[in-house]
């Protein structure tokens, strides 16, 4: 009879029942544990108006569904500006700085009679993928990193390098109560952060023509903001002796100018080049033929779409309209708002005057409502620990993907926390194919169930990655 060593016996059977373990929590549990979320309508309806109780109830959901993380003796669990979470996990080897993983609880406002294919607070499964909004922005986050921790103590394991959760209730409305207060409390104790990782770019495929495969795209920095409030006065009067321009029609003129005349394709002026850099071998013909006259290359294949278009330029948006109060009144007053996403090779005092400039209108008042510069462009290079630890663990879950450092279109929690650290990167493994850019913050948000389940697994993986001491060196 065949005789095996107790270790060797003893070794099998705790990796079945890790596998065991893996398959109950990753396969079975990780749908049914996003979807829970994703019923909590945790909306941020505007800077002054959130669903708090549905705020409540997601902190309740988190404790009943996390029970190892919120009883753990080695987890440190604080709420913050009354809804955020800040999760402390200390690492075995204090002299290692710790790093950071951020997302947010907090979703924009979804109606179904927009059209959506399921209820957005329903999280029904069709065709294999869980509708509803926050499944890309940001619930799959937030259950994927806590449910990846809650995995790995349930393992019994005691990281060597500690890090921190940020869980933020209102990155939707720019994260004052959380993102600013979880900084401040972490500055307080005198934190500094090896690297920093939030929600952002993601694993594209097939969104630009001619690049060959996926692409993860590690946002490096963001894009800058500024919104402008444009107004104009005229003298009221009876509709039936109009004078040739009313406060509405040169307003709407002004608003034309900004959008036929956009602001400047700056694309290989900022770390935008290096995507393409990093991605020129996956172009096929003629496209690499193209991609060496950077500028033909951005106009003929980035401008087209407003994905890849808000890659290259500060991008402008009219997105407020008020004026008028009756049918046979001429209004005395119109008002509009524009926001505009800064490139990163622009300044918000650069965009400032342009705006001024294009409008170029004496009677259309031009006022500064809030905005600031792009954010500081983290490093990407061999020796950038941050950088190289998320690209290796894109590689180990999703070894067909290249990836190359992107900058995020939007603003994320993340920008608060550039006192912390130089090394802050904006990224969510989720697959954004055509028709995807839609589906943020508009109709029919969906994850496929797959998908969640690699989520998980990449927080599992860059939560040991991360462990290690140093990069490997140069080899030899
Ligand atoms: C090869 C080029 C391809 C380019 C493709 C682009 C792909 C885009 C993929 C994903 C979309 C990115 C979305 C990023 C997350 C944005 C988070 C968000 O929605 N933020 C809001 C709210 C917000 C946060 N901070 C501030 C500060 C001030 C105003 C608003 C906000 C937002 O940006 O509006
Ligand atoms: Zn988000
Ligand atoms: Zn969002």
């Amino acid at each position: 009879m065949l005789r095996y060593p107790g270790w060797l016996l003893g070794y099998l059977w705790w990796l079945l029942k890790g596998c065991y373990a893996v398959a109950r929590v990753f396969l079975v549990d990780a749908r049914v544990l996003l979807g829970v979320a994703v019923k909590i309508p945790t909306v941020s309806f505007s800077a002054s108006e959130q669903n708090t109780t549905a705020l409540k109830e997601f902190d309740q959901l988190l404790r009943r569904v996390f029970p190892k993380i919120f009883s753990s003796s080695l987890v440190q669990h604080e709420m913050v500006g009354n809804y955020s979470h800040l999760l402390t996990v200390p690492g075995s080897e204090p002299d290692l700085e710790p790093y950071m993983l951020l997302a947010h609880i907090d979703v924009v406002p979804a109606d179904e009679a927009d059209g959506w294919d399921a209820p957005p607070f329903s999280a029904q499964e069709l065709n294999g993928f869980i509708y509803g909004r926050g499944t890309i922005d940001n619930k799959q986050s937030v259950m994927g990193i806590l449910q990846a921790l809650e995995y790995l103590l349930e393992q019994g394991y005691t990281p060597r390098r500690s890090f921190y959760i940020g869980l933020g209730h209102d990155e939707e409305i720019s994260g004052p109560q959380g993102a600013v207060n979880i900084v401040k409390l972490l500055k307080s104790r005198g934190v500094k952060l090896l690297y920093v990782l939030d929600e952002g770019l993601t694993i594209m495929d097939g969104v630009v023509d001619g690049l060959i495969g996926p692409g993860a795209l590690i946002g490096v920095s963001e894009k800058g903001q500024a919104t402008v409030k444009l107004s104009v006065s005229t003298p009221p009067g009876h509709s039936s002796m109009p004078p040739r321009e009313s406060s509405i029609g040169i307003l709407a003129s002004a608003v034309t100018r900004l959008e036929k005349n956009r602001m400047p394709n700056l694309f290989g002026h900022g770390p935008e080049r290096a995507t393409f850099e990093h991605l020129a071998h996956k172009f096929g013909w003629p496209y690499r033929m193209v991609m060496s006259n950077l500028w033909l290359f951005s106009s003929l294949v980035l401008e087209g779409q407003p994905d890849t278009n808000a890659f290259v330029r500060t991008t402008t948006a009219v997105t407020m309209f008020n004026s008028g109060v009756k049918i046979n009144v001429m209004p005395a007053y119109a008002e509009a708002f524009v926001n505009f996403r800064i490139h990163s090779s622009q300044t918000l005092q650069e965009v400032l005057k342009l705006i001024k400039s294009t409008i170029s209108d004496e009677r259309v008042k031009v006022e500064f409502v809030s905005g600031f510069d792009p954010l500081p462009i983290s490093s990407y290079d061999e020796d950038t620990f941050g950088y190289q630890i998320i690209k290796k663990t894109v590689h180990d879950i999703f070894p067909e993907v290249t990836v190359s450092p992107g900058i995020c279109v939007g603003n994320t929690d993340s920008r608060h926390y550039t006192e912390l650290s130089p090394d802050i990167y904006r990224f969510a493994p989720s697959w954004y194919k055509p028709g995807d850019s839609a589906r943020f913050h508009g109709v029919n948000e969906r994850i496929s169930i797959q998908n969640y389940e690699e989520i998980v697994l990449f927080y599992f993986q860059l939560m040991q990655n991360s462990d290690i001491r140093n990069l490997p060196g140069p080899r030899t």
